[in-house]
């Protein structure tokens, strides 16, 4: 059975961050995951969780001055100790909130630099970075994730192809690292979606699911989810989907897509 988590990044954008906890309870959610938790405590946290009834099923390493641009720091040579403390820092808050992954964003490849040296540069530290994490997240029961993400949303992510991925992981060679399967960016960087999830099945720790092209809900634009839920079903695929879209209008009104699909109450 598909187990749907709202994403609280995008999702009910219509409340404060700390009342979208009930609004997706309430919507009939039962994970959560979103971008960052460190602004707020993580017993704070904790708290809303326990009164929502919700589980934590997600959430991103620190991801180094986003509001500068950046896109996270596993591939960025010169930055592993502040990787270090990410990784230490997301364990902390996985720890208190229950959360079995948390995802470490690749960052940005430098525009200006000759790009296959730097790619060759990122690449190394990128493997070192990530063994790293996945013992320190072995040593607690967690797992590290990674996300392809397609260069129109974010140009320059060092991680954007499926088959990028997975050499990636083949590389570090650590079981409790796993990809974060997002079909809205697989869509766009290298469409053929089911036979991907049918290729990477045994690397998946996590799926995420909008509509594309425009990231709004799944049931609008190009792809066909109900054949991905139910490749993902015959797959026996037993983690949670993320809502990872932002809903064309009110969140809870854009829901009847799941509703239909009887992946959320009526
Ligand atoms: O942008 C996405 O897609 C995500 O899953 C975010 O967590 C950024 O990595
Ligand atoms: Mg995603």
């Amino acid at each position: 059975m598909i187990r749907l988590a709202a994403n609280l990044s995008m999702l009910f954008n219509e409340h404060d961050f700390l009342d979208r906890f009930a609004a997706a309870s309430q919507a009939g959610f039962r994970g959560v995951e979103y971008l960052f938790p460190y602004a707020y405590a993580p017993d704070t946290l904790g708290e809303l969780l326990a009164e929502t009834g919700l589980e934590q099923v997600l959430f991103n390493l620190p991801p180094g001055d986003w509001e500068a641009g950046e896109r996270g720091l596993a591939s960025l040579p010169g930055r592993e100790a502040e990787f270090r403390d990410s990784v230490a820092e997301a364990l902390r808050y996985a720890q208190v909130l229950d959360c079995p992954r948390v995802h470490a964003m690749a960052g940005l490849l430098p525009a200006d630099a000759d790009q296959h040296e730097a790619r060759a540069a990122h690449h190394a530290t990128y493997i070192e970075n990530l063994r790293f994490a996945a013992r320190e997240a072995a040593k607690v029961g967690r797992e590290v994730l990674i996300e392809p993400i397609n260069t129109r949303d974010m140009p320059g992510f060092f991680l954007s192809r499926q088959a990028q991925a997975m050499a990636v992981l083949e590389e570090v060679g650590e079981p409790n690292l796993r990809l974060q399967f997002d079909l809205y960016h697989c869509q766009i960087m290298d469409g053929d979606l089911i036979r991907h999830l049918e290729q990477q099945f045994a690397a998946i720790g996590h799926v995420q699911i909008a509509g594309v092209p425009e990231r709004h809900e799944p049931d609008v634009g190009e792809v066909h989810y109900p054949a991905l839920f139910e490749c993902l079903e015959a797959l026996s695929y037993e983690g949670w989907v993320g809502c990872e879209y932002r809903p064309a209008a009110d969140t809870r009104q854009g829901l009847g897509w799941g509703r239909d699909l009887g992946l959320l109450p009526g």
